[in-house]
């Protein structure tokens, strides 16, 4: 009998760059164990989200989400899944600093949580360190367009290329993260012709999040595309109405148990027999 039991091998990260052109990569976002299981039957990667700090944890950005917070996630979605690629989030303030702060940080993340990648935000200003996380091993996916990191510059959660003289900057932006060897790059919040664009001028692929169809792939923050959340942005469409689901399973209980309907004798330990 053989002792080796069969391996699932998880989507790599060439796997996922190879996709440039072709089949729509489907993403979204993950933060426990239990619903990064079930997304992973249907999703090519899942990422650990910054946004976990405004979705879980009631913050107003993802500025005060601190480095431990995206660890202990990444732990749950890794351990929650087998077959996924799972990207990790670097949080504000983790990895701007400088490419050796990036290094150490981006490291730490991969070494505790045994993801296969890293995310950060910004085009340009951080090719020096996506170039520098690549070629020491860690596989960079970049974020450009709407980075809502930068929410105290930018005023809010700002569309960006509405007005079509921005637009260079923002391919720029995609050309040198591309070249710089981030193996996709999410591109949010910019209108259509712009995400076209963006795509087309890298060859590696764009993950849309409020970026059109024109995208290699698609990511959405998971509870928003669950109908969990009340408010979504523009961008999202609600596939289900699982906050509907929750508040009348809450409601039922709690009218169980105020009326002694439940617990039932099915639900009740029973003594042994002499
Ligand atoms: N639940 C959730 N979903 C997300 O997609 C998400 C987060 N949280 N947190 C982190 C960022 C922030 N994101 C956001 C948040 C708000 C808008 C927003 O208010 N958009 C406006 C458009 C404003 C404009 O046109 O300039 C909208 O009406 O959709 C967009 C992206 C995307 N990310
Ligand atoms: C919305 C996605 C792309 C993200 O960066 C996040 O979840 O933090």
């Amino acid at each position: 009998m053989s002792t080796q039991t069969e391996t699932i091998r998880r989507v790599t990260v060439p796997q996922i760059r190879a996709r440039k052109g072709g089949e729509p990569i489907v993403s979204l976002t993950a933060y426990h164990a239990h619903t990064a299981a079930i997304a992973e039957k249907y999703c090519d990667f899942l990422l650990v989200g910054d946004s976990l700090g405004m979705v879980m944890h009631g913050m107003e950005s993802t500025v005060g989400v601190p480095l431990e917070l995206m660890i202990m996630h990444g732990k749950a979605v890794v351990r929650g899944t087998k077959r996924a690629l799972v990207v990790v989030d670097m949080p504000f303030g983790s990895y701007e600093e400088s490419p050796s702060q990036a290094f150490r940080n981006a490291a730490l993340i991969m070494k505790e949580t045994q993801c296969q990648a890293v995310k950060l935000e910004g085009g340009a200003r951080m090719a020096e360190t996506v170039r520098f996380l690549t070629e020491r091993g860690i596989p960079v996916m970049a974020h450009i367009g709407l980075t809502p990191q930068s929410t105290n510059i930018m005023g809010g959660f700002k569309t960006q290329g509405r007005e079509e003289d921005s637009w260079y900057f923002h391919i720029e932006d995609a050309k040198a993260v591309a070249e710089a060897g981030a193996f996709a790059v999410v591109v949010e919040g910019v209108v259509e012709p712009l995400a076209d664009k963006i795509t087309q001028a890298i060859d590696v692929p764009t993950i849309g999040i409020g970026a059109s169809k024109s995208c290699d792939g698609q990511i959405l923050v998971m509870e928003d595309m669950l109908g969990l959340n009340d408010w979504v942005p523009k961008f999202v469409k609600k596939f289900g109405a699982v906050g509907a689901a929750i508040e009348e399973a809450i409601a039922e209980y709690a009218e169980d148990v105020r009326s002694r309907a439940f617990p039932t004798p099915e639900n009740v330990y029973s003594v042994n027999k002499k």
